[in-house]
């Protein structure tokens, strides 16, 4: 059976506050701007991520280079800075705190403690219908990472705004270091242990090293539709959302990206039992009625 096992109240309030204040003051850096040029570039990036003069800005966060060893919150004076390991010299910045509180939080241990959700399926399948189901009757947090990746497209100052905006358009996967930055950044300052990550990840690269360097994943909700039925949900959804990719131009590209990059990782997962499918060509109820009965046998709640 599955489990969640909750991370201290004083643990995870500690944590939520200070990335919650990290988010409204500072920024928070996981992957160097230059592997993130580079793998939106395509150029293979020949090693890991440069620490040091390398910071990465995202969602109002500062994220320091996944691979370099430590890890840093709000590079802020005044705010809460949690960290694995002190900061070397290689590491300054003048972004860095003079003063900082220091919170022993260690972010793999928290992010240990989390069952973590993929739930896949082509454009349009209804992932998102459903997952806001499961938000009320199981307590999930629901994390959409397209809908992450959109807000930080918004967000101003975001120097990926650019890049996320024809990434999505083109219905392309957007340079993997962006996403799981958002992923992560999202549930820590959740302070929350069940997730439902929707919409990633789209390949096998995003998959491998979001559960090397975030969580492991316990299992992946696949909603399997035809590209008929998703094709009509979406130019219907596109009458009113004011998507810039709910368009035929753009949902054929994504159509091909899900069947040629994505399917492969649900292939994957299925390979080792890892995937549990439900058709949804019907109505959003008799959908929900499929995924309520995997989620309390799984969970073990009658609800
Ligand atoms: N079972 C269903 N029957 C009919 N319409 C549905 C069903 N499920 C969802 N929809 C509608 O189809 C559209 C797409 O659903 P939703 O946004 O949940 O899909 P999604 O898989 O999250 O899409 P995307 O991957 O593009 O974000 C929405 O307008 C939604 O209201
Ligand atoms: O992991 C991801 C998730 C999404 N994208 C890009 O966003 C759009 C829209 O995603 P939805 O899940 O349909 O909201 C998608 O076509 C990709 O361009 C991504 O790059 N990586």
């Amino acid at each position: 059976m599955l489990s969640s096992v909750r991370v201290s109240a004083a643990a995870s309030a500690a944590l939520r506050r200070s990335v919650i204040s990290a988010s409204q003051t500072s920024s928070r850096r996981l992957f160097s701007a230059s592997s993130i040029q580079r793998a939106a570039q395509g150029t293979p990036s020949g090693g890991s991520p440069q620490s040091g003069s390398n910071w990465l800005t995202i969602a109002g966060l500062t994220t320091l280079a996944a691979t370099s060893g430590y890890y840093l919150f709000s590079p802020v004076e005044g705010s809460t800075v949690i960290k694995k390991e002190a900061p070397t010299a290689s590491h300054a910045s003048p972004e860095k705190p003079s003063t900082p509180t220091i919170v022993d939080a260690d972010k793999k241990k928290i992010l240990q403690n989390t069952t973590v959700i993929f739930v896949l399926g082509g454009p349009g399948a209804g992932k998102g219908t459903q997952c806001e189901n499961l938000v009320r009757d199981f307590g999930f947090v629901h994390l959409s990472a397209g809908d992450l990746l959109r807000a930080e497209q918004e967000r101003p100052g975001s120097q990926y705004g650019e890049l996320i905006k024809s990434y999505i358009k083109e219905g392309k996967i957007v340079p993997m270091e962006v996403t799981i930055a958002l992923l992560e950044n999202a549930m820590l300052a959740s302070g929350q242990t069940r997730f439902l990550i929707d919409g990633f990840p789209r390949k096998m690269d995003q998959a491998l090293k979001f559960e090397e360097a975030v969580v492991p994943s316990a299992f992946t909700l696949y909603f399997e539709c035809p590209e008929e039925v998703m094709l009509k949900r979406l130019m219907k959804r596109g009458e009113t959302s004011g998507r810039a990719d709910d368009n035929i131009e753009s949902i054929k590209k994504r159509f091909r990206t899900f069947t040629e990059t994505s399917y492969p990782v649900i292939e994957h997962y299925n390979k080792s039992g890892k995937v549990h499918t439900v058709s949804c060509v019907d109505s959003p109820e008799v959908v929900y009625s499929r995924v309520k009965a995997i989620f309390n046998k799984l969970f073990n709640e009658n609800k």
